[in-house]
């Protein structure tokens, strides 16, 4: 993956350039501001890049837009759920866009809205649900579908602890499944321990990156 990003004309993302492998989860960290959502919006394509290049799978995000966009799932900072539709709703959405066989899909809908306490909710439309509930729905429909990448703005923002926790030790399960995961956080403790590896973002540009070993001697030098 490279890129560089510019939003009105002012540069935000710098020539960044990076690979993630298969099973690996990447964090992507920096402080507000730094280009952590531009880059996870670039790589989605809702963010347009001014130069580079964006592949999953050898699959080419300008060239071939449909496929990249069956290579990953993502789940946004701030949920975005349509107003028309109930949670059921969504799921079947997630469903039909991603071709999930039947009994895959009620298996995971079944697990998913247990362990995220959901299943007296799946009538409901996003307007009866709180913000938290909200942001579970979201992660859901994400988690649904089987692909190759997962991008993850923010994952535990707004989950209380049980669902945290659950989604802790899900997206653990999918790096070991093969499942490579990108995720972006400011909860530095869940860097160290659900991470393998890490980039620091800073004024557009990579300012560190390596394993998450080498992240904490980081953290320990910078906070001497
Ligand atoms: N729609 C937009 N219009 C103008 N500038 C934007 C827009 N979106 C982002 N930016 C700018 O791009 C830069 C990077 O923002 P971004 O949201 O990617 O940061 P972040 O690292 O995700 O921050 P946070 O940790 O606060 O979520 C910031 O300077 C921000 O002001």
């Amino acid at each position: 993956m490279n890129c560089s990003v510019d939003i009105s004309g002012e540069r935000i993302l710098s020539d960044l350039s990076f690979k993630v492998h298969k099973g690996e989860m990447l964090a992507l960290v920096g402080h507000n501001g730094a280009g952590k959502s531009t880059l996870i919006k670039a790589m989605i394509g809702t963010r347009e890049k001014s130069s580079g290049k964006f592949t999953i799978c050898s699959i080419d995000q300008d060239d071939q837009f449909k496929e990249y966009k069956e290579k990953f799932a993502y789940i946004p900072e701030e949920p975005l759920l349509l107003s028309e539709l109930t949670v059921a709703h969504h799921f079947k959405l997630y469903q039909k866009s991603y071709h999930i066989p039947d009994e895959l899909f009620e298996k995971r809908v079944k697990v998913y809205t247990e362990a995220f306490e959901l299943e007296d909710k799946l009538n409901d439309y996003p307007e009866a649900l709180s913000k938290g509930m909200r942001q579970k729905v979201q992660t859901i429909c994400a988690l649904l579908p089987e692909v190759p990448l997962l991008f993850i703005d923010e994952p535990f923002m707004g989950l209380d602890i049980y669902a945290g926790n659950f989604l802790e030790k899900e997206l653990r399960q999918r790096c070991e499944e093969g499942i490579s995961i990108v995720l972006t956080t400011h909860q530095l403790d869940k860097v160290r321990s659900l991470a393998d590896s890490f980039i620091m973002l800073a004024n557009g540009g990579i300012s560190a990156s390596g394993s998450v070993e080498s992240f904490d001697t980081l953290e320990r030098r910078d906070t001497q």
